[in-house]
């Protein structure tokens, strides 16, 4: 027998479900929807093509297939479409770039080209729409707080310490926090069996940025800044490549739950923010400039008596610079340290080889130093490996076209949605041998004595560049000089009995499932701290 229609279920009229005028409605929509979707294609000058992609339901797109790990679907589909292919999420198209070469194309030879961003609701909340990193904005001004934001940063963290010159400010506060942290590890495994370690990295690191942004540092159970550091599951789940409430509009007018908790988060985070800016303002002299707040708001201040009005900063602007500097500044630093330690302790033979090195090359007697780096290869290439095995950012922070563009042969119309799916440069097979085996030394030269630079720079975890992570070489000191800290004192392992899971869970920085089942031990007997 015939299946019945769809359409005979529309019992017309009758209360409670869809009414004809309904129907007619929603045709006619779907019609506009197609219409507008051709009328985009149709507008493809002669001879250029628009990206090839998978093919996409009325009104969802591709959104079905990207609900889950959207990284790992994207990186299957350009296996087919290609390093340029466009999906559709919602009604929106969305260019995805894939292959390190493509990428390097986009983001580099033709960075002009794609260094916007795009104008999603979420973006529009971050600092009330004016964030360097989120807001779609990427003119001189833009450019000239970019530049801003990037000395404060380097004068306040690796140019060389006015008090120490063979050290530099960053050095001071990790060392102190990675030292602090060790005793922190130990007095919990005093208590505990085994333990979740990452609320202490989080808070450790956390108080370096906060060292650098605002000099001071709190306490590990002060709950203002707990608060603060849990938000970042928050921002991640939101803000990740790919959340539905970008990208269809209908969801917007719906009640939202994650878009009301994402508001309240940066209400929240701005708060927290204002606050200590405030205070800086209150106590500020510009004959004692004390942190990346004070270098910005006398600046600002500078700017308001000067004349350079394209660069002035408002002070509301300057709140926004602090915030994503702190914002970016721990959420991915712990993150990657939070790697680093499950794969230690699920790689023990690693950790081991690590430990020797460390031993060898700086012993016991002195904690290490941030001239170490270079003299321990093999320490090095596990960091690299973390970042390339993990992806832990499996996107960059979406892009947009600032033009109508041709990328790779393929036309790309201005203000389109770019996802560079990092996640898949990392995994390539056309780059790496055995890409899902975690191996230290594939980093490593013939002779196994240094980092061989051609495999180092096929890493992409800090973006490339117009829009490159401008704490780059923060986040790369800080977790070379935190993990040798640690794994110099403690053997870290997983407690017997414990099951790991160690599956990233999507979001804009990857975690994994957090356990209570790490244990740490002392590796040598109590020395000098010197
Ligand atoms: C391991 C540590 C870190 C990683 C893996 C990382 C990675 C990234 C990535 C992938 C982006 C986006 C690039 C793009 O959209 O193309 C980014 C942007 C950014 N990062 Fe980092 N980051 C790290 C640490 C830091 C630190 C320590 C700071 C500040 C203290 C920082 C500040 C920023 C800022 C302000 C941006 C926005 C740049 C822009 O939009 O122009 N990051 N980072």
């Amino acid at each position: 027998m015939a299946a019945e229609p769809q359409a005979a279920m529309v019992q017309v009229g009758s209360p409670g479900l869809i009414s004809a005028t309904e129907v007619l409605v929603a045709a006619a929509a779907f019609c506009v929807l197609l219409l507008l979707t051709q009328s985009r294609r149709q507008r493809v000058p002669k001879g250029l093509r628009s990206p090839p992609g998978p093919r996409r339901l009325p009104l969802l797109g591709n959104l079905l297939e990207l609900r889950k790990d959207p990284h790992l679907v994207l990186t299957q589909m350009s296996r087919k479409y290609g390093d340029v292919m466009e999906v559709t999420i919602g009604s929106r198209p969305v260019v995805v770039l894939s292959g390190l070469e493509t990428i390097k194309q986009a983001l580099v030879r033709q960075a002009e080209d794609f260094m916007g961003r795009p104008d999603l609701p979420s973006f529009k909340y971050v600092s009330d729409g004016l964030s360097l990193t989120f807001s779609n904005e990427w003119g001189d001004a833009w450019k000239a707080r970019r530049k801003l934001a990037q000395n404060a940063l380097k004068i306040f963290s690796i140019a060389a310490s006015p008090t120490a010159s063979s050290t530099c400010l960053l050095e001071e506060h990790v060392s102190s926090e990675a030292s602090y942290l060790v005793t922190k590890f130990l007095q919990v495994m005093e208590e505990k069996q085994s333990f979740n370690p990452n609320r202490y990295l989080m808070v450790s690191v956390a108080n370096v940025i906060c060292a650098i942004c605002f000099g001071k540092r709190y306490d590990h159970d002060d709950q203002e800044l707990l608060s603060v550091v849990n938000m970042s599951n928050e921002f991640g789940d939101v803000l990740a490549s790919g959340n539905p409430s970008d990208f269809i509009p209908l969801l917007r007018y719906l009640p939202n739950r994650t878009m009301a908790a994402f508001k309240d988060v940066n209400t929240r985070f701005n708060a927290f923010i204002q606050k200590i800016v405030q205070n800086h303002y209150t106590t500020f002299d510009k004959d004692n400039i004390r942190d990346v707040t004070d270098s910005l708001i006398g600046h600002c201040q500078e700017k308001k008596r000067g004349e350079d009005v394209r660069v002035q900063s408002s002070d509301e602007s300057i709140i926004a610079m602090v915030s994503d500097l702190f914002g970016a500044g721990f959420d991915t630093v712990s993150t990657t340290l939070s790697w680093c330690l499950m794969y230690a302790a699920l790689y023990p033979h690693i950790q081991k080889r690590i430990q020797a090195e460390l031993d060898q090359t700086i012993g016991q007697e002195r904690r290490p130093r941030l001239s170490d780096r270079g003299t321990l290869p093999y320490t090095e290439a596990f960091i690299l490996e973390v970042f390339r095995h993990s992806s832990f950012l499996p996107f960059t922070i979406p892009h947009s076209a600032t033009k109508d563009t041709v990328l790779n042969g393929y036309y790309i119309p201005k203000n389109t949605c770019v996802f560079v799916n990092q996640w898949q440069v990392n995994h390539d097979e056309r780059l790496w041998k055995d890409p899902s085996s975690f191996k230290p030394e594939r980093f490593l030269n013939a002779a196994g004595t240094d980092i061989n630079r051609t495999e180092s720079d096929k890493v992409v975890i800090f973006g490339l560049g117009k829009r490159r992570c401008i704490g780059e070489s923060i986040g790369r000191w800080e977790v070379f000089l935190f993990l040798t800290t640690i794994l110099q004192q403690l053997e870290v392992s997983i407690a017997p009995g414990q099951q790991v899971d160690s599956t990233p869970q999507y979001g804009l920085t990857m975690k994994y499932k957090q356990c209570e089942c790490f244990q740490m031990k002392k590796r040598f007997p109590t020395k000098s701290s010197a």
